[in-house]
């Protein structure tokens, strides 16, 4: 039976959301043995700056890939929201499992919901789309920054000077965590999550034939589509992480797709944000691209990469 190297971050989430792939995998029958080969990557390293300062999203998935290119392993599970909008040659998303909660929540250590924290309050993120989001309804919060995996972060919320901080409830849910430590989940409405967040995605080598028709077993057509469409729509921007951008789909009944997109300005004194509904997660990418160009989206990510 051929053995499939499935390599992975040494974080606790990485880990499990690793280890609940190739539990699946097994549970659906596929033909293969599984052995975890662990990474720490540069964004594991180096965790005492901005991570748009560093290098962005790329940071976390760049050695892994090199090692699948390598042949040293063959196979990774990755949050989607940590890939970049374009894969390196050679290298594909094998399969796209369901959606996890897409939202980010609010953790308050004295369980107060977003609308009654204090003014003043210090709210911990490291995400600029977090903050002007968050701050475009609460201008009279403080956003302090935060950086380390989601236990570390945790931690630092008990133990440091922050009343909240701002986590995607995925992460929390898959780690079991959710119900103890979320005060309150955003809608989509008040804060647009980041592109691809919720969804894992698998990846493998693009002529890897056999390991390539065995995922689409576990692949979520649904969770394809909408993350296709917002990816397409973080491609046409490609800001990184160094504006506020987001990106949320979803599909109704008659199979429609609506996407609502958002870029911000650095500083979140601007936040643009449209809706698109068609059918073609392609189409709908580009089309809220456009629109959002068309008020002027791409010269804030054309300025905030002069301001770096
Ligand atoms: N920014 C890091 C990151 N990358 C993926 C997740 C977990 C959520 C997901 O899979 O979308 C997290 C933690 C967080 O934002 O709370």
């Amino acid at each position: 039976m051929r053995k499939i190297i499935v390599g992975s971050r040494r974080s606790k989430l990485a880990l499990t959301q690793t280890n609940w792939v190739i539990e699946q995998l097994k549970q659906l029958g596929l033909p293969f043995e599984f052995e975890v080969k662990e990474f720490v990557t540069k964004g594991d390293v180096i965790v005492d700056v901005t991570l748009s300062k560093v290098g962005g999203k790329g940071l976390f998935v760049k050695e892994i890939e090199q090692a699948m290119l390598d042949q040293e392993i063959d196979m990774a599970v990755h949050s989607m929201k940590d890939m970049p909008a374009v894969l390196p040659e050679g290298l594909t998303i094998g399969c796209v499992p369901k959606r996890e909660d897409p939202r980010d929540v609010i953790i308050s250590k004295q369980h107060v919901s977003f609308a009654n924290l204090p003014a003043g309050s210090v709210v911990g993120t490291s995400s600029l789309r977090r903050s002007s989001q968050l701050l475009a309804v609460r201008p009279d919060l403080q956003v302090k920054w935060i950086r380390g995996n989601i236990d570390t972060r945790l931690k630092k919320l008990q133990e440091e000077e922050y009343d909240a901080i701002v986590l995607a409830a995925a992460g929390l849910k898959r780690m079991g965590w959710a119900e103890d430590v979320i005060t309150e989940y955003l809608e989509p409405v008040t804060c647009i999550p980041a592109v691809g967040q919720g969804a894992l995605a698998i990846e493998c080598r693009s002529d890897d034939k056999e390991l390539l028709e065995a995922l689409q077993l576990f692949n979520d057509e649904e969770t394809e589509r909408t993350v296709a469409a917002e990816r397409v729509f973080l491609h046409k921007l490609e800001g990184g992480c160094q504006v506020p951008i987001g990106g949320y789909a979803t599909i109704n009944e008659q199979s429609e797709l609506t996407l609502t997109a958002l870029v911000g300005a650095k500083d979140g004194s601007v936040l643009l944000k449209e809706t698109v509904t068609n059918q073609n997660p392609q189409q709908a990418g580009e089309e809220v691209a456009r629109l959002l160009i068309a008020r002027g989206a791409d010269k804030l990510v054309q300025q905030s990469k002069e301001q770096e």
